[in-house]
């Protein structure tokens, strides 16, 4: 009886577990981030802005919500690291990319990887959240400025591309077209917060309806 009991509240107590990598160019803010959602979602802070170091390979970070344990993914974004970001496609539920909104001179590269992100078939189809970060200060692009940038980079890129070598096959450039239409942008300023529980929250819902399954017999009840 104990055990169909405890089985029975093991059930209802269920937690899925799903993954979000945090990716982004290196001083883009994706740790401070992650820290900022440590300290408003977990009972223990996470590390102040002055003791975050480059990150070299990842970090982790995990949140309870209702019946959903979120795990973040963390992943250096420095040159020479970011070939480490397509191992963690496959396992990934949804994907946060970190632009510095008050960094016009590296927007371009940011793109860049972007670009390559958005093209990387295991992630096709998975929630995809671009967020403005460093919106608080006061040179920092908007959202819709952050979007106008990316689009007209993108369109310079296949207008360049036509007149060199094609830029991607007819049914591959509807597909990004359609993703660029839909994407989310979103502003936070990981360093005080703002718009952080936004981001999470729009996270975990689209989790929920992501064409990836979370990890079969996942149950975290208590953890
Ligand atoms: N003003 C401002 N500065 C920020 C914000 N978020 C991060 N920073 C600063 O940006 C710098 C880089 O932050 P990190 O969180 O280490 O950046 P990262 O994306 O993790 O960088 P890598 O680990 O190298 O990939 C630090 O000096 C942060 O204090 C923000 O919202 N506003
Ligand atoms: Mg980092």
């Amino acid at each position: 009886m104990y055990h169909l009991l405890k089985g029975f509240h093991e059930y209802l107590t269920r937690k899925e577990e799903f993954s979000v990598i945090i990716i982004g160019l290196d001083g883009a803010g994706k740790t401070t981030l992650l820290e900022q959602i440590k300290t408003l979602y977990t009972d223990t802070p996470g590390l102040s802005p002055d003791k975050i170091a480059p990150t070299v390979g990842q970090n982790t970070g995990k949140i309870a919500l209702p019946s959903t344990i979120l795990q973040f993914w963390d992943l250096g974004g420095q040159r020479g690291i970011r070939n480490i970001w397509p191992k963690y496609y496959d396992d990934c539920h949804a994907v946060a990319y970190v632009i510095d909104a008050d960094d016009r001179e590296r927007l371009s590269e940011g793109w860049e990887v972007f670009d390559a992100v958005l093209s990387a078939p295991q992630i096709l189809g998975l929630p995809l959240l671009l967020l403005a970060n460093k919106q608080d200060s006061p040179h920092s692009l908007s959202v819709e400025e952050i979007r106008h940038d990316y689009e007209d980079w993108y369109q310079r890129k296949v207008e360049n591309a036509r007149r060199s070598v094609r830029y991607g096959e007819g049914d591959e450039m509807s597909a990004r077209r359609e993703r660029i239409a839909s994407l989310e942008v979103m502003g936070i300023s990981a360093i005080q917060g703002t718009g952080v529980r936004n981001a999470v929250d729009w996270l975990f819902l689209r989790v929920q309806n992501s064409r990836r399954e979370p990890p079969k017999g996942s149950n975290n009840a208590g953890s």
